[in-house]
Order: C-alpha cells, then sequence, then structure tokens
C-alpha cells in the first residue's frame, strides 16, 4: 500500500517545474514536496516499469539536493542513475515522465543529450565520483566559462561504492584536495544483499547506534555541522576512531567524513547541506543512510527491495508480467551448469553483483562453496576467474556482455595472453530492450573474436545454449566464450544432456540454391522467417549455423561461398565481428575475386535508444523483414515488389 497522507493538499509538485522554482519554498513545503515525489515516482512507475526502489530511496535526498544546491550550474552526478527518476520528475521532465523506458521516451538513466540538469550519463556503475573531481578540475582550470560550473557532487550508492573505478576515484581526489561532495547513499543492498568487506565495514560504521539518532563523525568536520547536531557528532566520531584506526576510511584518503545521517528525515538532511554548501573546503564525503523501496511496500518487502519492476497495479503491487512459453536463456543456462557442476567438482561459477540476473543464485543455493559474487568488480572477477583456471578450477565467468567491457584489459592481459582456461557465459549478448544503449551487447563478438585462441560461440537457441555449456565444460585448452540473449528462448526441446560441439565446426540447418545466410547466435528464427517468406516467392536460401566466431568454419564458408551465387552473415553485434572474420577468410582465399555477392548484416554504427527488443532491431535493421529484403537486394531481385 501507497503510504498517502490522509488529509487533502494543494499539490506543492504541481508548483515545481524545475528546482529553480523550489527556492522559495518552505522546510515543510520541502516535506510535503518530497511525500508527492514518492507518489507521483510510484505512479509512473507503474505505467512504465522500470527502476523503483532505488529512486524510493532516494526521494527526500533528491529533494534536498535541489532545494540546497543550485543545479545545473551545480552538477549532481547520479552513479548507475537507476535512481534518478524523482530527479527528472524535479528537473523539467515531468510532463514525460510517463514515457521512461519506452520508445522515443525518456531513457531510464541520466542523459546528457536530454537535460542540463543531467551533467554526466551513466547506467554502469561506480563512474561518478571520477566524473564530479573531473567537473571540479575542469571548473578550478576556467571550463566552460559562459556559465561556469558550481559544487560537483556525486551521489553513489554502497553497492557501487565496491568497485575498485570508485576508490580510484577517492584516491585521486584526496589527493588534489579539490572541494567536492560524494554523498555515499548507503541502503545496505546493491541488486542483491551487498557482499564483502567494505559492505561490512559500512555497516561498522553505525553498528549499535540507533538509526534514526542523528550523529555525525567528521575528522575536521564536525564543526561545519549545525550547532544543535556537534554534541552528537563528537560522540559517534569517538565511537567511531575506537573501531577504525587512525579515522574512517575515508579520512585516510583525503576525505572530511560527515555521518551517518538519516536519508529519510528532511530536516537532518537539509541542515547538513546548507552547512556544508557554506562551509566546505576540500572533498567530503556525506555518509547518508536510506532504505531502498522506502515508502512502498511491496517495495520494501520484496527481498530485491524493488529494485526493477514490470508495470504494476498500485494498491497490490502485482506486476503485470506477461506469460512465456519458453524457459529464459538465463534459467537454460544455469540448470545446464548445474548439473554438470553435479558430476564436476572443478567447476565453480563467478558473478559481479548480478546472482539473479545470470541464474548463479541457483548455483549459489546448491554450491556455496563454489560460487562467488564478487559485488560490483568485474575487472576482478575476471582476474579472479584466472587464478582460479591457473590453479586448476573451470571457472565460469557469468556476465552480461555490456557488463563484460569494464574487464577488457583483464580479459586480455590475465586470461587470453595466459591461454587460461577461463569459461565467459555472455549473458545479454545483442540489444535489450529498455535499458538502451547502455546496457546493449553489442560488441564482445568482435573484442572476444579478434583475440588469439580464444573460442567464441553463439547460441541459435536454448538447446543450442544447453550444448555449448558442455562444449565450454569440456573444452580446457585454453579460453571459451559462449553469448546467449536476454529473455525468453524460441520454445524449441531441450536436450536432457548436452553434447560438446566439435570446436569451430557449424551446422547446416537447410539446403537451398541461388543465396545462403550463414547465421551466427539467435537470429535463427527472424532467419527462419524471412527464408519462409521467401519461399512464397520461389526463392529458396541456404541456412547455416557458424556455431563459432572463432575459430571460424572455414570448409563451411567456403562451401558456401563456392556453391552460391550470395552469401550474407547475419549477427547480434557491432561492425568488426563475425562478418568481418568471414569477409577476411573470403579476401585472403581470393573469394571474392571470382564474384560472390557477399553482405554482413551487423548491429549498425550508431548508439540505439531504447525500445522493444523487436523495435530496437527494426532500427538494426536486423529482423525478419529486413533479411528477406537484404536476399532481394543482394541477387537484384525488384525491391519494389517486396512485402511491407
Ligand atoms: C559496471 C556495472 N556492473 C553491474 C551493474 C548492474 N547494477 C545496476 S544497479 C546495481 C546495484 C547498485 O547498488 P547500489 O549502488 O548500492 O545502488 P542501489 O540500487 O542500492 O540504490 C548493479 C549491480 C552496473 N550497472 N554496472
Ligand atoms: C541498472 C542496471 O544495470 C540493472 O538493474 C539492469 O537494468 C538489469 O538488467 P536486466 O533486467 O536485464 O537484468
Ligand atoms: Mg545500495
Amino acid at each position: 500500500m501507497v503510504a498517502m497522507s490522509d488529509r487533502p493538499h494543494t499539490p506543492v509538485l504541481d508548483r515545481v517545474t524545475t528546482p529553480a522554482d523550489m527556492k522559495g519554498l518552505t522546510d515543510a513545503e520541502l516535506r510535503q514536496l518530497a511525500h508527492e515525489l514518492r507518489e507521483e515516482t510510484i505512479s509512473a512507475v507503474s505505467e512504465t516499469g522500470g527502476h523503483l526502489g532505488a529512486g524510493l530511496g532516494v526521494v527526500e535526498l533528491t529533494t534536498a539536493l535541489h532545494a540546497v544546491f543550485d543545479t545545473p550550474r551545480d552538477r549532481l552526478i547520479w552513479d548507475v542513475s537507476h535512481q534518478s527518476y524523482p530527479h527528472k520528475i524535479l528537473t523539467g521532465r515531468r510532463d514525460r515522465i510517463r514515457t521512461l523506458r519506452q520508445k522515443g521516451g525518456l531513457s531510464g538513466f541520466t542523459k546528457r543529450s536530454e537535460s542540463p540538469y543531467d551533467p554526466f550519463g551513466a547506467a554502469h556503475s561506480s563512474t561518478s565520483i571520477s566524473a564530479a573531481l573531473g567537473f571540479a578540475v575542469a571548473r578550478d582550470l576556467g571550463g566552460a566559462p559562459e556559465h561556469g560550473i558550481g559544487d560537483c557532487i556525486a551521489v553513489i550508492g554502497d553497492g557501487s561504492m565496491s568497485a575498485g573505478m570508485a576508490f580510484e576515484a577517492m584516491n585521486n581526489a584526496g589527493h588534489l584536495g579539490k572541494r567536492m561532495f560524494v554523498i555515499l547513499n548507503d541502503n545496505e543492498m546493491s541488486i542483491a544483499p551487498p557482499v564483502g568487506a567494505l559492505s561490512s565495514y559500512l555497516s561498522r560504521l553505525y553498528a549499535g547506534e540507533p538509526f534514526q539518532e542523528f550523529k555525525a563523525a567528521a575528522k575536521g568536520a564536525v564543526s561545519l555541522l549545525p550547532p544543535p547536531f556537534q554534541e552528537g557528532a563528537r560522540r559517534a566520531k569517538e565511537m567511531i576512531k575506537g573501531m577504525t584506526v587512525g579515522g574512517t576510511l575515508f579520512e585516510e584518503l583525503g576525505f572530511s567524513y560527515l555521518g551517518p545521517i538519516n536519508g529519510h528525515d528532511m530536516d537532518q538532511l537539509l541542515s547538513v547541506l546548507r552547512t556544508v554548501r557554506a562551509r566546505a573546503t576540500g572533498p567530503m564525503l556525506i555518509h547518508v543512510l536510506t532504505q531502498k523501496g522506502k515508502g512502498y511496500h511491496p517495495a520494501e518487502n520484496a527481498p530485491d527491495k524493488g529494485h526493477a519492476t514490470a508495470k504494476f497495479d498500485v494498491l497490490t503491487g502485482k506486476q503485470k508480467k506477461a506469460k512465456s512459453n519458453a524457459p529464459s536463456y538465463t534459467k537454460v543456462f544455469a540448470e545446464s551448469l548445474l548439473k554438470h557442476a553435479a558430476e564436476d567438482d572443478k567447476i565453480c561459477a563467478v558473478t559481479a553483483a548480478m546472482p539473479d540476473g545470470t541464474g548463479l543464485n541457483l548455483f549459489a543455493e546448491r554450491y556455496p562453496s563454489r560460487c562467488f559474487d564478487v559485488g560490483i568488480a568485474e575487472q576482478h572477477g575476471v582476474t579472479f576467474c584466472a587464478g582460479l583456471a591457473a590453479g586448476g578450477m573451470k571457472p565460469f565467468c557469468a556476465m552480461y556482455s555490456t557488463f563484460l567491457q569494464r574487464g577488457y584489459d583483464q580479459v586480455v592481459h590475465d586470461v587470453a595472453i595466459q591461454r587460461l582456461p577461463v569459461r565467459f557465459a555472455i549473458d545479454r549478448a545483442g540489444l535489450v530492450g529498455a535499458d538502451g544503449a547502455t546496457h546493449a551487447g553489442s560488441f564482445d563478438i568482435a573484442y572476444l573474436a579478434n583475440l588469439p585462441g580464444f573460442v567464441v560461440m553463439a547460441a541459435a537457441d536454448e538447446a543450442e545454449l544447453v550444448h555449448m555449456v558442455a562444449t565450454a565444460v569440456a573444452y580446457d585448452e585454453g579460453p571459451s566464450a559462449f553469448r546467449f540473449p536476454r529473455g525468453e528462448g524460441v520454445g524449441v526441446e531441450l536436450p536432457e544432456r548436452g553434447v560438446p560441439l566439435e570446436i569451430g565446426k557449424g551446422r547446416m540447418i537447410r539446403e537451398g540454391k541461388r543465396v545462403a545466410i550463414l547465421n551466427f547466435g539467435a537470429r535463427l528464427k527472424e532467419v527462419e522467417e524471412a527464408c519462409e517468406a521467401l519461399g512464397a516467392r520461389g526463392i529458396t536460401p541456404t541456412v547455416a549455423d557458424a556455431r563459432f566466431a572463432k575459430p571460424l568454419d572455414q570448409a563451411l564458408i567456403l562451401r558456401l561461398a563456392a556453391e552460391h551465387e550470395a552469401l550474407i552473415t547475419i549477427e547480434e553485434g557491432a561492425i568488426g565481428g563475425f562478418g568481418s572474420h568471414v569477409a577476411h577468410l573470403l579476401a585472403e582465399q581470393g573469394v571474392f575475386d571470382r564474384g560472390l555477392k557477399y553482405r554482413s548484416m551487423v548491429l549498425p554504427d550508431t548508439f540505439i535508444d531504447q525500445a522493444s527488443p523487436e523495435d530496437m532491431y527494426a532500427v538494426a535493421k536486423l529482423n525478419a523483414s529486413d533479411i528477406e529484403a537484404k536476399v532481394l537486394e543482394t541477387l537484384g531481385v525488384a525491391t519494389l515488389e517486396r512485402r511491407a
């Protein structure tokens, strides 16, 4: 149930289009504004679906920050920015908030092109402190002379704080000593409960003290506090100093530390922010305690505290999820791996803070000692797997394609060069839908297939995925990867057991004439649909599934090239991937000299905004009708008659 007040009120939110409208509000009105902002956020997300819990947890913080600071001149940077919906509502986007994550609508994340109140785009975690420091240094060097740069504020969650990049930034910021604010939004949650020593450390910073009672510990920062808080702060500081050697970790890094404060108490937030704004000199970390999903019981009570949701009924919290007929690729991967793990105790699994998203929650339940959630730490996760492999284990590094990007040097330097048999299970390959361009798994084929010695596979359907898991288990000569998309499979029958594939061998799907379509990955269904439409026009393409981008099935490719007038490859990846490797082979073998018509269907050289996956693939021109059109165009068949 929504916590709504009974008494009628004039909505303050209706008077606020941008933060400028907040400047004349009393503190009582700001409290009321926060209340209405929470209701508006819940109402909007009930219609759009999306990231709910994180935004609800920062409603008061968002209101207080915009009330106290002078955005957009002051640069407010939200880490990940999945918590930015309330911020969007207060910064001129309330009229479009019900288009969140839809085609043509607002992005679910901050985006520079969307608003001057979004000074820095994000969606991957732990970038905010670096960006804020960049703004602070640019300010002091005279950047942006027209409007100037005021204060620079990074708001980062406790989960995101665990990433190496956040500490790289703290290290640098503490050294440079520039005035900037890091607001650590500590809700003791990542998507799953946070893991690791840092999480325990943050808990220790306020252990044993009642959450509601204001207290602050700050080396050199107590004097910045409003007088009523100073005594409590002194006591808390003593307490914390008793637990930590030489002050908090953040102080050791050169920050003044202030907190913890109650992030749902507007009075505390307003007084602390007003004071630090007036008096801070160097870098300051303000530790704010919040509750993920705050103020909406279904979110507060969800195991992920309402992290992400489908559209839902506001009164009951019941989500409106489409029924699916086939299991998700993620589930097929996770269950296949479990079967192998039951027989092979060398198999272990690693996730970087995405146990549910990667399906490894199942593995963790069954084999807790062989499953590792390393936190938001993809770089470490990859090298940790390299170490596990070097130590004789069979690690499966389960990551989303987009997040594996962060661990790329580790993939090259720690895994590939040492030929270590790390198995990369790459989920969310291809276009993912509502999360948009930041989460598209577009690049992994290109960035893995160019690495010497890597085996790179893509599953055409969920049965193929079962075989690819078995292949990865069996392949011990070096690194391997298999990719699969977000969402449910195509509904094919699943084999009871996966059978290891012959490395570098594709398969024929159907023999035809004139044109061959060589599929790599989960567009096979669209290829089949295109073939059906083409059949009605008397064109019967040959279809093959490459299975491997590396090593290529050279014999299959050269045969297709020799026996057809045209060869078309298709993949859910950017240029430079499978099609480029095929083209290179064909060129090397002189096949183009003999007149083969070759086309490669890849993601276009643009970042595609959020929409449904189908709509995004329509933009990419990789749907069935696009494949049909490509065949007709390549064969020189009149295009006017094409299917609409
Ligand atoms: C590099 C990277 N890895 C993983 C993710 C997926 N992810 C999005 S939000 C999130 C949890 C963030 O936790 P926290 O920063 O504490 O924010 P909260 O949701 O608790 O507000 C994760 C793991 C990501 N966005 N970026
Ligand atoms: C913000 C973020 O990075 C995650 O919450 C992501 O949106 C999860 O995506 P899936 O829904 O595909 O698991
Ligand atoms: Mg958190």
